[in-house]
């Protein structure tokens, strides 16, 4: 049969990438919590190894519909409450290395070639670690899994941001604890936990010690809760990122023509290259967006705002990067180079030395798309 040219010669179009290709395309995640992401099958087996009794199932498949049901809610805080569970079986040094290994090996299946994964020391402490001792096994257990991964054909690189609870008053404690291991596989710090009521400024002083330190971190902000919390976390406390920030976009107004503008935090927000941590998934869960098609990232986007995709919380939201990809391509149509474009925006915000971001964007990164790119030139299409 005759081959089809689809589009006029000297032209190309955008083309929409495979559910395969999504997978193998080497993708970058900042945003993805180690407590939120434990395979159903890992908890129950830690369960019955710690005798956890309160796992509302033991079976693997039903305990994975249960989280993204009961994290279903609309409501952050009830969302959060699906934690108790995970948190429940993560209280020794065997269980943390193999919740971070089983994360590692995970990630990298999927295409992930550099991740931060987060989580909070303090919510680790049940059965007698120190603070010391739980980044420990977490740091060993993704030395092991990334071990594993490329026992597995996969390459991936992951380091850790140390995350204090809001509601609490330890942040001064877990920032000095990321400063101490910021050399040894923690690459930075962040606040977590209900955002409405507990304003990042209540952890003034340990963005201001870690400042300090010319340490990195990132907040929680701009989910539940809207401007203000994203104003005080870029111009009080001073953060490097935006976990979330989706609510950025209550300060611009597109207009019946299609113009738009930008209020003056959304302005600055974009002018300085702020990172968003975005999570797709996770925001329809919270009910901090309400479908795909219309979540705020494709708007902030097309605005050129520093916009990455992440998955917050892969076992409460039952997906992976690769489906989070998946879902924006089908909503808004990306193709690879819009992949790559927000890939290479993770990799320029990541907390590691300039150095290895520029050779991960160079050397992994951009010939990752490029062989992607050229498959449909030599794919047999019978
Ligand atoms: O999207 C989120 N917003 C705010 N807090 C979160 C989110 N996902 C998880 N956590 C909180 O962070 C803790 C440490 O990993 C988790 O235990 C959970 O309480
Ligand atoms: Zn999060």
């Amino acid at each position: 049969m005759e081959k089809q040219i689809p589009f006029p010669a000297g032209t190309t179009a955008p083309r929409i990438p495979t559910a395969d290709q999504i997978r193998r395309a080497p993708k970058v995640l900042l945003h993805d919590h180690l407590d939120g992401g434990l395979r159903p099958e890992t908890i129950v087996e830690l369960a019955a190894a710690c005798g956890y009794q309160g796992l509302p199932t033991t079976d693997p498949a039903e305990l994975g519909v249960w989280f993204r049901e009961a994290a279903d809610s609309g409501s952050l805080v009830r969302y959060l409450e699906t934690f108790a569970h995970t948190c429940a079986v993560m209280q020794t040094r065997e269980a943390l290395i193999r919740v971070a290994a089983d994360c590692a090996e995970d990630l990298a299946a999927d295409g992930v070639v550099y991740a931060e994964v987060r989580y909070a020391p303090e919510q680790h402490l049940e059965a007698g670690l120190s603070l010391d001792e739980v980044v420990e096994a977490v740091n060993e257990g993704f030395r092991e899994g990334e071990a594993k991964a490329r026992a597995n054909g996969y390459r991936i690189k992951v380091g850790t941001l140390l995350t204090a609870m809001r509601h609490a008053a330890r942040s001064q404690e877990i920032a000095e604890l990321a400063n101490r291991y910021r050399d040894a596989g923690v690459v930075g710090f962040d606040i977590a936990g209900a955002e409405a009521g507990h304003p990042p400024t209540r952890h003034q002083g340990a963005f201001d010690y870690l400042k300090g330190e010319n340490n990195h971190f990132t907040i929680h902000a701009g989910e539940a809760f809207g401007l203000p919390s994203i104003w005080e976390a870029l111009q009080c406390c001073g953060a490097d990122r935006l976990g979330h920030g989706v609510r950025i976009i209550d300060d611009i107004v597109v207009n019946e023509d299609g113009t738009v503008e930008l209020g003056r935090l959304a302005a600055y927000v974009r002018d300085k290259r702020v990172p968003l941590e975005m999570c797709p998934t996770s925001n329809l869960q919270t009910a901090a967006a309400s479908s795909y098609a219309e979540h705020p990232i494709g708007l902030l986007s097309r605005l050129k705002f520093r916009v990455t995709v992440n998955t917050d919380n892969r076992l409460m939201s039952g997906t992976s990067m690769s489906q989070e990809f998946g879902h924006l391509v089908e909503a808004f149509g990306y193709s690879l180079d819009d992949m790559q474009w927000f890939t290479v925006n993770a990799m320029k915000s990541a907390f590691v030395p300039f150095d290895e971001r520029l050779a991960m964007i160079n050397e992994v990164i951009k010939p990752g798309y490029a062989e992607l790119k050229a498959e449909w030139l030599f794919g047999s299409s019978a």
